[in-house]
């Protein structure tokens, strides 16, 4: 079994070029430190994907877009293609976030397609799932997130753990300061695990998944501490260098 804890910072709509080299300026120096068996990865807004590439040469750090479409190319005003970042190169892109998904009318079925694409073009998937609050005062928590999670990857075949990941998210603690109790985000992320074992045998076992949801330096040990947590997506508090350091260094003291 061999899942690297990882820490992606979802920037958002956060960051032009400048904005984001004074952030690798800081953060750099202090990325230095964290040790190889950690895996950082920042997702910059597509316009300053380019200039964070060249920022991080040489570094480990790892990039990813927030969105991607599924076509290679075509009539599709506004969009990027898997190839465009490719072009980059991009290792990962977030796929089927909640904002996606309740501002800009993402589907399962939408995520699915994106998903096979991006597995086609040999970019890392983050398939982003969770529920709402109203799903989860109903008790539906783990039948919406478990459906979420079958249909993004209907009829995707992988060989291996490292070609997917996923990010529980409930919907709730997105923005809200609310993080989810650790034993609570360990119950769904360990029912995401089941299911995907079911799906894909023993190579679910590398898989890693992700909790997401008001992520910050103070809350993420306990968290990390749960077994089937293997990092986190973490959205403002990666906004900022020194923050993000900190929930990426958690282990230390
Ligand atoms: O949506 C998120 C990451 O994708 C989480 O955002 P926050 O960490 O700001 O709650």
């Amino acid at each position: 079994m061999s899942r690297t804890p990882l820490f992606a910072g979802n920037w958002k709509m956060h960051k032009n070029v400048k904005e984001t080299l004074e952030f690798l300026e800081d953060f750099l120096p202090l990325a230095k430190d964290i040790p190889s068996e950690i895996e950082i990865a920042i997702f910059p807004p597509f316009t300053s994907l380019y200039a964070a590439f060249e920022k991080l040469k040489g570094s480990a750090i790892k990039l990813g877009a927030q969105n991607m479409h599924w076509e290679d190319k075509g009539a599709f005003t506004g969009e990027i293609s898997p190839p465009m970042l490719k072009e980059i190169p991009c290792d990962y892109v977030i796929i089927g976030h909640s904002e996606r998904r309740q501002y800009f009318a993402e589907t399962d079925d939408t995520v699915n397609k994106k998903v096979k694409s991006a597995v086609k073009y040999g970019i890392v998937p983050i398939i982003c799932v969770g529920e709402s609050l109203e799903q989860r005062e109903k008790g539906e928590t783990l039948s919406v997130v478990l459906s979420q999670v079958e249909k993004a990857i209907w009829e995707v075949q992988i060989e291996d753990g490292g070609k997917l990941i996923f990010a529980y998210e409930p919907i709730w603690a997105i923005g809200t300061g609310k993080v989810a109790l650790p034993s609570d985000a360990q119950e769904v992320i360990g029912a995401i695990r089941e299911k995907l074992c079911k799906l894909y045998g023993n190579v679910a076992q590398d898989i890693r998944i992700l909790y997401g949801g008001s992520v910050k330096p103070d809350n993420i040990k306990d968290l990390m501490a749960q077994p089937d947590i293997d990092g986190a997506l973490v959205g403002g508090a990666s906004l900022d260098a020194k923050a993000f350091y900190q929930i990426a260094t958690y282990n230390r003291g």
